[in-house]
């Protein structure tokens, strides 16, 4: 059967000349092309303020594609046809004369096509320039089909509680919902898309899937680079902003929620904010035993000197943002009571690795002499979602020999053995744009879901604040964090898990 056409389509990036624009949204698009999901009528309109002539853009777009896109070699193939739908224009996004002339340009079409088509505003400008651009928006009257055209935000989706709740209000007053496309890129990954379908297409795991059956459930994010050239933005942010109010609370309710009873998207979103209304909220004076924080020192990584975060360019000498967060958290319903969910993710670790581990509480009785196995937790099955791509089963084996001796092994589906190599997933970007392309809404956030991961934050923030950390930094680069964060899972009879190193990717 033949796909459906799509709706011709003019998208419009605003923040053309930046660096998301650079190494995440023209690579998906190429790649887009190059695998024919974009729409045959098809525009990109770059608007910045540095001086590109098409050609100069072109060429820098080019280059972005060269290093960053997932396929190499690909610009030998139909780059020309692909460059020919980008356009760029130096504009100032604060003056409302550019919007003027988007709406002479929106409305005065010569080609048919383009009177009809879609039209996405891309936010790919800082954040607090994003609620002017969407004012402007709506003054030039553009946006004003909620059939025909969308918005799209990056994170991060306000600063705080109020700041949050503010936009979406604001928002709501000039724009219909299912016009804003909040973007929380994670969603669009491969491997978290993956535990949907493996929660929820197979019937093995849902029985086990709830507090009889699992001890805890681990998530990490870690990175073994630092802010780099982000200092600016990340001195407002932290990694609990960064990472723990989106991206790990978007996973947390992707391995928590309940079945939906459909794909469509306000279907996922309600039980994912499900979810999110089910986690304790840590009262300030709970925080401290709960949360922990770290900042990167200066060190060596693999061999290289890396600068400590208060060296880092754009950032105070004496900075008190914490480049390391780690959370436990509960799910207060009937599945998860009592489960806890410990959450880490920072900087200048050890290792790249992103995975979420469900640890299975041991058998209820072994008839094994208690000298059989290393260990009575054997089963845990593991996601991991980047650089690794693969899940795997851990499971109790008897060793070959005379003795009955115990030892556990992994079952491993691995993503480039069952669909090919890394170069043949689809990035997150590309998944995200085509889907704002079609109007589908399923990987976005909703207004209410981001309000409420600011409401389970927003404690946290606030009694880090009142309680400045007094021992930063606090860790080694290439560690695996500062040792309160051992400290915070080991007072239950836990430890942190790891891949090993011999089966780690390198970024
Ligand atoms: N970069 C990344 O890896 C990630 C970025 N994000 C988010 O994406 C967004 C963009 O980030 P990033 O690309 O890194 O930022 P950059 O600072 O690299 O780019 C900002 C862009 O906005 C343009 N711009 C700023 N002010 C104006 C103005 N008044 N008129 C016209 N254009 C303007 C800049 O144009 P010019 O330079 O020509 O002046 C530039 O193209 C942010 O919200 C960020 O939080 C989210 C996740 C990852
Ligand atoms: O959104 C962000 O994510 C990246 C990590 O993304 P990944 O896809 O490489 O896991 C992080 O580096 C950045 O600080 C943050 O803003």
């Amino acid at each position: 059967m033949q796909a459906p056409k799509k709706q011709p389509t003019i998208l419009f990036i605003f923040g053309g000349s930046g660096d998301l624009t650079y190494r995440k949204l023209m690579p998906a698009l190429y790649n887009l092309y190059l695998d024919k999901y974009l729409p045959d009528q098809f525009r990109i309109i770059s608007i910045g303020r540095s001086d590109f002539s098409n050609t100069t853009y072109r060429n820098y777009i080019k280059k972005g594609i060269s290093e960053h896109s997932r396929r190499k070699d690909c610009l030998k193939i139909a780059w020309k046809e692909f460059s020919e739908l980008m356009e760029y224009y130096k504009a100032d996004l604060e003056s409302e004369k550019t919007y003027k002339s988007i709406a002479g340009y929106v409305k005065n079409y010569e080609d048919e096509w383009k009177a009809k088509a879609t039209e996405i505003y891309y936010m790919s400008i800082a954040p607090q320039l994003a609620p002017v651009v969407a004012e402007r928006l709506h003054s030039a009257k553009l946006m004003t089909d909620p059939a025909r055209s969308r918005m799209v935000f990056e994170k991060p989706f306000g600063h705080d509680l109020q700041s949050a709740t503010d936009l979406n209000i604001r928002l709501g007053q000039i724009f219909k919902e299912e016009q804003i496309y909040r973007i929380d890129h994670y969603l669009g990954k491969e491997t978290v898309q993956n535990i949907l379908a493996l929660r929820f297409a197979n019937a093995l795991f849902e029985p086990l899937w709830n507090s009889h059956y699992i001890d805890y459930v681990q998530i990490t994010a870690a990175e073994n680079i630092g802010v780099e050239d982000r200092g600016g933005y990340y001195e407002q942010a932290g990694a609990l902003r960064d990472m723990v109010q989106n991206h790990m609370l978007q996973l947390l309710c992707m391995l928590a929620m309940e079945p939906p009873l459909s794909f469509d998207a306000n279907e996922i979103r309600n039980k994912k904010l499900d979810v999110l209304k089910a986690i304790r909220i840590w009262h300030k004076d709970e925080v401290h035993q709960n949360a922990v924080r770290g900042q990167y020192e200066a060190g060596w990584i693999e061999g290289k000197q890396v600068k400590g975060y208060r060296q880092e360019k754009n950032v105070a000498p004496d900075s008190k943002v914490e480049t390391f967060a780690a959370v436990k958290f509960y799910v207060d319903n009937w599945r998860w009571k009592d489960v806890p969910f410990y959450v880490r993710t920072g900087k200048c670790m050890h290792s790249k690795s992103t995975m979420v581990t469900i640890q299975f509480k041991p058998a209820p009785q072994y008839a094994f002499p208690n000298e059989a196995a290393e260990t009575w937790r054997p089963n845990r099955l593991t996601v991991s979602i980047s650089p690794q791509m693969d899940i795997r089963l851990r499971f109790q084996t008897k060793q070959p020999g005379p003795q009955m001796a115990l030892q556990p092994v992994d079952m491993i589906f691995n993503y480039s053995d069952a669909y090919g190599g890394e170069d043949k997933q689809p990035e997150a970007y590309e998944t995200l744009l085509e889907d704002v392309i079609e109007g589908n809404a399923t990987l976005f956030m909703r207004a209410d879901q981001v309000e409420a991961a600011w409401e389970i934050i927003q404690p946290i923030l606030e009694a880090w604040k009142t309680r400045p950390p007094v021992d930063f930094p606090n860790y080694a680069p290439g560690s695996w964090g500062p040792e309160d964060a051992e400290a915070l899972i080991a007072k239950d009879g836990y430890h942190w898990i790891t891949l090993p190193d011999n089966e780690k990717k390198k970024r």
